[in-house]
């Protein structure tokens, strides 16, 4: 596996675009300051009489009037679909809310949705998007920095059941993503470490360097230091737009994105949708998934604690909820990665790169008895 390729595109002095290159389409991820208030990087959206943008009661107050001020020039109608907040409103019934505002009000299959918030809002209007008439464009204007460095990218949205994290869903691609880095000012400091768990989810799957810089500029991530936010959202989407380009529908490689949700999933769907942010659980998820690679002999045991430490540090939680070792099981087997009901896990192999494969039971037994209390 070759090293995803840092670029050096940029839109304007202060816009970096990184590019996902897809069988069937291309699309540019456009991330520096005061997008949302500056024209530049709204031009040539996709035309239609419609805009609609889908956000939450969180969200809407700080950012949709001034997204509604950016595409007034290019659409005669902008309207917005408002929605409970939270992963526990990631659901069929929140869907139905956009569908039924999208047809109240005559959107024909043109209209453009695009989707304020973080990676709630990004799944659930993706999903909308590539339901609706079968087929509508959308694009991603994400406002934490979990769905900046991660779920705007890549085209997986979804639902969640109450049987299982995101289950219900589609592959649909944005027709662009715009991230804006200064509506990270308002993000609360958990909902900042929670983004922190998936930018540290792409070295060891990845990029061992990145690992190492991560490392060496936490501190000025959790204090909101723009240019360090500024490469850090860059260098991950660049490994998700390698990552994606290779293999857009998780035929294989795609899965190594996945490092820490196994376990992390588990603990969601378990615990009750929102009582653990998805990045808290995907934390603790690595650490055991860490642990694990280390029990099976992939990796040495130094690398645990050093993980377990720059997770600790990122402020999310290393020690998992006592589900229970069975229920645990239960919940990894419906797992979308599982095989006839064999449990498959994100393991690292080397410092930068990642492997897919199963452990015997009384290993990962091993694990959930080690990291939850
Ligand atoms: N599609 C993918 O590839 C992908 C990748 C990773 C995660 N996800 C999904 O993303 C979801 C997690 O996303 P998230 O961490 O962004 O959670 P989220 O969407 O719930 O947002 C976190 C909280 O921050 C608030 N918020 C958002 N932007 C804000 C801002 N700028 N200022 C103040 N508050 C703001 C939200 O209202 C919410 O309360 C999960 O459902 C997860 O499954 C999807
Ligand atoms: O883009 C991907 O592929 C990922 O796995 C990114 C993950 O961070 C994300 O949480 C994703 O939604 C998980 O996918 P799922 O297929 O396990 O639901
Ligand atoms: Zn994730």
């Amino acid at each position: 596996m070759t090293a995803a390729p840092h670029t050096e595109n940029r839109v304007s002095p202060a816009v970096q675009c990184v590019r996902i290159d897809l069988a069937q389409q291309t699309y540019d991820i456009l991330i520096g300051s005061n997008q949302l208030g500056d024209d530049a990087s709204w031009k040539n959206l996709p035309r239609a009489g419609t805009a609609v943008i889908v956000s939450n009661d969180t969200v809407a107050p700080l950012y949709l009037a001034q997204l509604t001020q950016r595409l007034q020039p290019h659409y005669a109608r902008v309207e917005s679909v408002i929605l409970p907040d939270g992963e526990a409103h990631k659901t069929w019934d929140s869907l139905n809310q956009i569908f039924d505002h999208l047809l109240a009000s005559a959107c024909d299959r043109k209209t453009v949705l695009f989707a304020l918030g973080g990676g709630v809002i990004g799944d659930m209007t993706g999903f909308a998007a590539a339901v609706y008439m079968r087929g509508v464009p959308f694009v991603q204007v994400p406002t934490t920095l979990l769905a900046q460095v991660d779920s705007s990218v890549g085209g997986k949205t979804a639902i969640n059941h109450p049987l299982g994290k995101n289950m219900i869903g589609a592959f649909y691609q944005p027709e662009r993503v715009i991230a804006d880095l200064d509506s990270l000012d308002t993000l609360p400091q958990r909902e900042l470490s929670a983004g922190l768990a998936e930018v540290i989810k792409y070295g060891p799957i990845a990029d061992a360097d990145f690992l190492q810089w991560i490392e060496d500029n936490l501190d000025a991530l959790l204090s909101r230091d723009k240019a360090a936010l500024a490469y850090a959202v860059k260098r991950c989407c660049e490994i998700k737009a390698w990552v994606v380009g290779q293999d857009e529908r998780e035929q294989g490689l795609r899965a190594i994105l996945n490092f820490g949700h196994t376990f992390g999933h588990a603990i969601e769907t378990g615990m009750g949708y929102g009582a653990w942010l998805h990045g808290e659980a995907v934390g603790c998820g690595m650490v055991m998934a860490c642990d694990l690679s280390v029990r099976l002999g992939l990796m040495p045991p130094d690398f645990l604690p050093r993980m377990r430490r720059l997770i600790e540090r990122a402020g999310l939680p290393v020690i998992g909820p006592k589900l229970g070792t069975d229920r645990y099981l239960e919940l990894m087997r419906v797992d979308k990665k599982a095989e006839s009901g064999e449990i498959r896990f994100v393991l690292i192999e080397a410092l930068g790169r990642a492997v897919v494969r199963s452990a015997p039971d009384a290993l990962v037994a091993e694990v959930i008895g080690s990291h939850c209390a």
